[in-house]
């Protein structure tokens, strides 16, 4: 036992890093969604009630009525050929494209709830001689509904282990130079694509009101992407606004709500509009369902004349040097000589 010990630690440390998303159904099936839904929403880090009254409301009303609901949602932008959620998909991809160009480090990706699992993909990197993982919750912003989470369940997971990795947590990457210019070279090029936007739009996932008076900065950081990115632009806070999307629940979360924006601003004169969804990394049902399709809808209807979407970073080549950026700061004197 002690040899092996020896032999191990004379062996040259290995940088792995973790990538880790939210998660996603495995199936386009109700059963798959309820399966997906009642692990994210019994995780007391997303919905902060006391259990005896959250966990019947979660089992008798939301897995009965919304796994349906949501269902016709995933439906709508499901991958057909790779049969796989937008976001399994392009978390993927992210990764694969992240492996490709460094060979000086270990990648895999994780799900938060689902697949592949946490414990699954530190054991993986383990075995290919890692014992020093960088974790990256992949949310440019920080709130403990996303990012706490992942945390959480990392260290969960080193507690049952006798010998742990090094363990760090990369940084959100909010203020980033490279994350901010990333998006503004996405405005640019629509523009210069010759889409003249009345107003730009950076809808943000939402988060109760509730989170941020407990101390969660997500809604600080949200506005501070907003702010770097409005004056890179060159632009003022009248021509690109934030607003927060995908309220789930009936307490208040942040405002101003994106379906309420999208509704009123063509009576303003605002015809053309341009959208960016900073606080997701790869899209998913919340962009392309909720903003792509439901909010551009909402806009039409409401007398607006034009709603261009971008995609998120995804595995674009912008995406790709925002996480090699990411990656480096995170294993800062890690490297190997
Ligand atoms: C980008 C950061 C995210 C934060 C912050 C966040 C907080 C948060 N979310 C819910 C409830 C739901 N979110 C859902 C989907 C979803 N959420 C994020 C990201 C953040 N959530 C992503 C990337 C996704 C998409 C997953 C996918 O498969 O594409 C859903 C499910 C959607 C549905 O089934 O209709 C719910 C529900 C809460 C309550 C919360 C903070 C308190
Ligand atoms: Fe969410
Ligand atoms: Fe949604």
């Amino acid at each position: 036992m002690k040899k092996q010990i020896l032999k191990a630690s004379s062996e040259p440390t290995k940088v792995g890093v973790l990538l880790v998303n939210l998660g996603t159904p495995d199936r386009l099936t109700v059963t798959s969604v309820r399966r997906y839904l009642r692990e994210f929403l019994s995780d007391s880090r997303v919905i902060n009630l006391p259990r005896w009254l959250w966990l019947p409301i979660l089992n008798l009303i939301v897995l009965v009525v919304r796994p349906r609901k949501s269902l016709e949602a995933y439906r709508k932008v499901w991958l057909e050929k790779q049969d796989q959620s937008p976001l399994l998909y392009y978390t993927q991809q992210l990764t694969q494209k992240l492996a490709d160009k460094r060979a000086d480090i270990e990648l895999a990706f994780a799900m938060r709830y689902g697949q592949p699992a946490i414990a699954q993909q530190i054991e993986h990197l383990q075995q290919k001689g890692c014992n020093r993982l960088l974790i990256v919750p992949l949310y440019p912003q920080y709130s403990a509904t996303t990012n706490a989470t992942v945390v959480d369940h990392v260290a969960k997971h080193l507690k049952s282990l006798v010998w742990q990795p090094t363990i760090r947590i990369a940084d959100p990457w909010f203020a980033q130079p490279n994350y901010i210019n990333a998006l503004k070279r996405q405005v640019e090029q629509a523009i210069a694509e010759g889409y003249q936007p009345d107003k730009i739009l950076l809808s943000f996932h939402g988060l109760p009101n509730a989170s941020i008076d407990q101390g969660d900065p997500y809604y600080y950081q949200c506005l501070e992407t907003g702010r770097l990115l409005t004056q890179a632009l060159g632009k003022n806070s009248n021509e690109v606004l934030v607003t927060f999307q995908s309220r789930f629940g009936p307490a208040q979360w942040l405002q101003p709500y994106t379906s309420e924006t999208l509704e009123a601003l063509p009576e303003q004169g605002v015809k053309k509009l341009l959208v960016l969804t900073p606080g997701f990394v790869a899209d998913c049902i919340e962009t392309l369902e909720e903003i792509a399709i439901e909010g551009a809808e909402e806009f039409i209807a409401a007398g607006g004349e034009h709603c261009r979407v971008l995609p998120c970073l995804n595995d674009s080549e912008l995406g790709i040097e925002v996480m090699d950026a990411v990656i480096n700061e995170g294993i800062a004197g890690w490297h190997k000589a």
